[in-house]
């Protein structure tokens, strides 16, 4: 599980809250699986070409974010949605489908696009084997999660929570796999600011690709 902020910077989060208020909603269940749509208590937004361009939006920054793309290593999004929560809504526990729209979906996210202090409640609650993490982030930060958590959404009590959710489809399937080159990239990048190019970078670069194509499916 990861945070990752600033996925949008403030003008950008504005702009896409902005559009995201004022397009049309349906029942969320619309899209949940058969245990799922039982606890799922939200709407999101119909299939309308604004829609599609937040979403566009949002796929363009997360495709230029370093820091995703090296946690991730999106294959392509199975599905993404904007979901509203208003008082009353809420989302029980349960687990995302394993497959979406013909997709294996390894990763989750919260995009969250709403001020704090626009709702009260709206927690995202992802379960591990230790601990359960209620999670509220700032507008424009995101969390990136297994989709084989356990998670649910805390009851809005006030106000209105907007975010873009979505599930990705991994390069790398194994999360111990996509942790090795996670930890890769960061160790590259630091000896290539410290050192240049030198042999051992590349040696050590060539190590991380190697591994990458050993490990990356399809
Ligand atoms: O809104 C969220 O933070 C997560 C929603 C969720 O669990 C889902 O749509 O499957
Ligand atoms: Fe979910």
């Amino acid at each position: 599980m990861m945070i990752i902020g600033n996925v949008l910077d403030q003008h950008e989060v504005v702009a896409l809250r902005e559009a995201a208020e004022s397009i049309p909603y349906e029942d969320g269940r619309k899209t949940a699986g058969r245990y799922a749509r039982e606890v799922k208590h939200n709407t999101q937004a119909g299939a309308t070409t604004e829609r599609d361009a937040i979403l566009a939006k949002v796929k363009k920054a997360l495709n230029r974010h370093e820091v995703f793309q090296s946690a991730a290593r999106p294959r392509h999004f199975a599905r993404m949605l904007v979901s509203r929560y208003r008082p009353g809504m809420a989302y029980g526990t349960h687990v995302d489908d394993p497959i979406m729209k013909g997709s294996r979906t390894d990763l989750s996210f919260t995009l969250f696009l709403s001020e704090l202090d626009a709702y009260e409640g709206g927690g995202l609650v992802i379960e591990d084997a230790i601990e359960e993490r209620v999670l509220r982030l700032q507008p424009g930060d995101l969390v990136l999660y297994p989709t084989s958590a356990l998670h649910r959404v805390e009851p809005v009590s006030w106000g209105e929570r907007l975010a873009v959710v979505g599930w990705v489809t991994s390069w790398v399937r194994d999360p111990a796999q996509r942790e090795i080159l996670y930890d890769l990239d960061e160790t590259t990048r630091a000896i290539f600011d410290a050192y240049g190019k030198t042999e051992a970078f590349d040696r050590l670069f060539k190590a991380k690709s190697n591994l990458y194509r050993m490990w990356a499916e399809g």
